[in-house]
């Protein structure tokens, strides 16, 4: 499966160690990841990580491009619902593209935690 991480700077620490929880898990799958999530992600938990721009600069619509082209299963997404972003509009058209296309996303970290299980229980096999 093809997963995209993504975390605004207050949420990177809570996805980092999201993904080391269940490192075996997100190790089965190919990542996608905006800028500086990515790095970070790569640095700390080892994982091979295909970075785009950071988010501000135009990543969100980058794995929005991805979405729409069917080459994401699924996203994780933690948002900082507590602070302004520059590229709201920009985030907000990725949270709809994976309405489009029926792309489960998980916006924070229960929702990330409903999802992660259910592919560590073999999804739909
Ligand atoms: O801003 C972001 C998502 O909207 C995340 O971008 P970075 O991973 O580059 O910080």
């Amino acid at each position: 499966m093809k997963f995209a991480i993504i975390a605004h700077d207050q949420k990177k620490e809570a996805l980092v160690r999201f993904i080391q929880d269940h490192l075996d898990e997100f190790s089965k799958h190919t990542l996608y990841a905006t800028g500086t999530t990515g790095l970070r992600v790569s640095t700390e938990t080892g994982l091979t990580v295909h970075r785009f721009k950071s988010g501000p600069l135009g990543g969100d619509q980058e794995i929005g491009a991805l979405v729409a082209n069917k080459e994401v299963d699924a996203i994780f997404f933690f948002r900082d619902p507590l602070t302004a972003q520059p590229h709201e509009p920009d985030v907000s058209a990725l949270l709809r593209l994976s309405d489009v296309y029926d792309v489960p996303l998980a916006t924070n970290e229960g929702t990330a935690l409903a999802v992660i299980t259910y592919y560590e229980n073999g999804g739909l096999s």
